[in-house]
């Protein structure tokens, strides 16, 4: 029966005696039920106790599921804000059918920064060690013991806490405590400064050269260099000799791992596995051979603290391994793409080019003449220098940071918690995405979806704004924003200030190399923090060495 797939539709409308009703009711009905439900859900509702977040009418979810098809986070915001007229109400949408609560207003993202009680992170940390990670069940129960049940740290745990979350106290350690930040910073800055030279290039970025000019990938170029000296920091030279293409497998995990992250099958999700597998093998062989006898090893203590907490806590190497490499995953993923965005999008205003490497000859000049250059003595020339007295170079890179970032933070309930008046049930999924707020006009201006190089410069009072967020916040506030920042920016200021550089634009050819039209941020793929280009997209450039005197 028709009527039983419509059971709330005018074909319902008969009267007791089986007469139909007039057309008029077959119009007026839907309409009238329309303003029943808007006026019971917005105007009575809400005056009512707090009741459970749903906000959506019956239809959205069977919505939700068409959108789902996209399994994008920032098109699915995108549709329900349209829905809404973006009104910063919190809003249920319906995922592969699960509910995931959207989160845009600041306010109510600052609630539940701050509710560590109520939102947690370990639920998705566990997610990406089984279904991405592909760690052990053996693993995975050492990974979350308490020292009531059997955990023992190597260091003091007042808190009793999980395996997990001792391991990110290590993490948080190197990125955040100010003596162990400095020899990091100098560590992964010592090698940016190494590889930026017109003589150490990774053969990769080289597209072609030819005299004193050369043609490179701007993506592989930031990539290489950024991805490279940062795990070198970390590891050390021993694990490039194990697996001396390991930044580019890392490249090819990084382009993949959405596959992992949406469950697809493994004969459908090639692509990430190969490059994730190798990398695990070269990670285990890693582990494997004892601390003493690695030929190289790191000059930063984190790594070898961190392997000798899991082994203590029972994890095999294998499962080290597996662990690690999401770690590696996360903490290389956005500096590189920071880089290429904030490179392009300079190169298309060449005036602010000019103006930056004002700010920054001092610094650069004082590195030209250091006879012996050494890691704390770029990490105190960054911080004196280019952090605190380019005022332009950090406002393009928080710039960049606005307008590039297409990450959520996603949380889950652990117990109910009450938002904008409504109540947020046990297990629900929470999204509060970064670059809707990003854009807001009330906190940026009218020109907020422009890139304005100065912005940040004009007011300072923006970095503070509720709406930028490009580290998320609360848990999972990112600890590696210093040492980012610094990396970047280092990286920025040693190619521009030693390098003429020209976009080779689409329809121009140069060495032989076609030029390509600037790249598209992917808003199809989930995104660690800073977007992705479209898969294929990359920004050509023809340079050539600055003659400085
Ligand atoms: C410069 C560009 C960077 C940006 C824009 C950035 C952004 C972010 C964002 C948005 C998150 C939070 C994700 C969420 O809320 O779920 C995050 C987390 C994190 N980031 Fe970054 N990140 C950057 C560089 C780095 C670097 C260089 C490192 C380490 C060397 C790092 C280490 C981490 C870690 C460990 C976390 C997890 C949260 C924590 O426990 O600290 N990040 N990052």
């Amino acid at each position: 029966m028709i009527s039983d797939l419509f059971p709330f539709s005018a074909i319902n409308l008969q009267d007791i005696r089986g007469n139909h009703p007039s057309w008029l009711s077959y119009v007026a009905f839907p309409f009238l039920s329309y303003f029943v439900w808007r006026f019971w859900s917005f105007t009575i509702r809400p005056t009512l106790r707090p009741q459970e977040l749903d906000y959506l009418p019956y239809w959205v979810p069977f919505v939700g599921h068409a959108v789902s098809f996209f399994n994008n986070s920032n098109a699915l915001y995108a549709r329900g804000c349209s829905y809404f007229g973006n009104s910063m109400k919190p809003f249920i949408l319906y995922v592969a059918g699960e509910k995931l609560a959207v989160i845009s207003n600041p306010k109510h993202v600052h609630q539940i920064y701050k509710d560590t009680s109520s939102f947690s992170f370990d639920p998705f940390i566990d997610t990406l060690y089984s279904g991405v990670a592909n760690v052990s069940s053996e693993g995975r129960t050492a990974l979350w013991r308490s020292p009531k049940d059997g955990f023992k740290s190597l260091y003091p745990n007042p808190k009793q806490k999980v395996l997990v979350h001792t391991c990110s106290d290590l993490v948080h350690k190197q990125l955040l405590q100010p003596a162990r930040l400095h020899d990091l910073i100098g560590t992964v800055l010592y090698e940016i400064e190494r590889y930026t030279r017109w003589n150490s290039f990774f053969p990769s970025t080289i597209l072609s050269s030819e005299g004193d000019a050369r043609v490179v990938s701007a993506y592989r170029w930031c990539r290489d260099v950024l991805v490279d000296c940062q795990t070198q920091a970390f590891f050390g030279q021993y694990l490039r000799d194990i697996e001396p293409n390991f930044t580019t497998l890392m490249d090819a995990w990084d382009d993949n791992a959405w596959m992992m992250t949406y469950q697809y099958p493994p004969f459908l999700a090639k692509a990430a596995i190969e490059p994730r597998d190798k990398l695990i093998k070269a990670l285990k062989q890693y582990f494997d051979t004892p601390v003493d006898e690695r030929p190289t090893r790191s000059t930063v203590p984190l790594i070898n603290e961190v392997e000798a907490e899991k082994k203590q806590g029972g994890l095999s190497t294998e499962d080290i391994a597996r662990t690690l490499l999401m770690v590696l995953w996360g903490i290389n993923a956005n500096a590189p793409m920071l880089a290429f965005w904030m490179l392009g999008n300079l190169l298309k205003q060449p005036e602010v080019i000019d103006d930056i490497r004002k700010e920054i000859a001092f610094a650069m000049e004082s590195i030209d003449e250091l006879k012996d250059i050494t890691g704390p003595t770029l990490a105190e020339m960054s911080k004196s220098q280019l952090i605190d007295k380019c005022p332009l170079l950090n406002s393009a890179f928080n710039e960049m940071t606005r307008v590039v970032s297409t990450g959520s933070t996603i949380l889950e309930v652990k117990q109910p918690a009450v938002i904008d008046n409504k109540v947020l049930a046990k297990g629900t999924k929470v999204l509060m995405p970064q670059r809707l707020a990003h854009m807001s006009k009330s906190s940026f201006g009218d020109n907020a979806d422009e890139i304005d190089f100065y912005r940040f410069l004009k007011d300072k009072s923006l970095e503070r704004s509720e709406d930028y967020r490009p580290f998320g916040g609360g848990v999972t506030l990112c600890s590696g924003r210093v040492v980012g920042r610094h990396e970047t920016l280092a990286f920025i200021a040693f190619i521009l200030w030693r390098y003429d550089i020209q976009l080779v634009n689409e329809g121009a050819e140069v060495l032989g190399v076609k030029g390509k039209p600037f790249p598209r941020l992917d808003h199809g793929k989930p995104s660690l923090g800073i977007s992705k280009q479209v898969e294929g997209d990359d920004i050509i450039l023809k340079i050539a060495e600055r003659k400085l005197r």
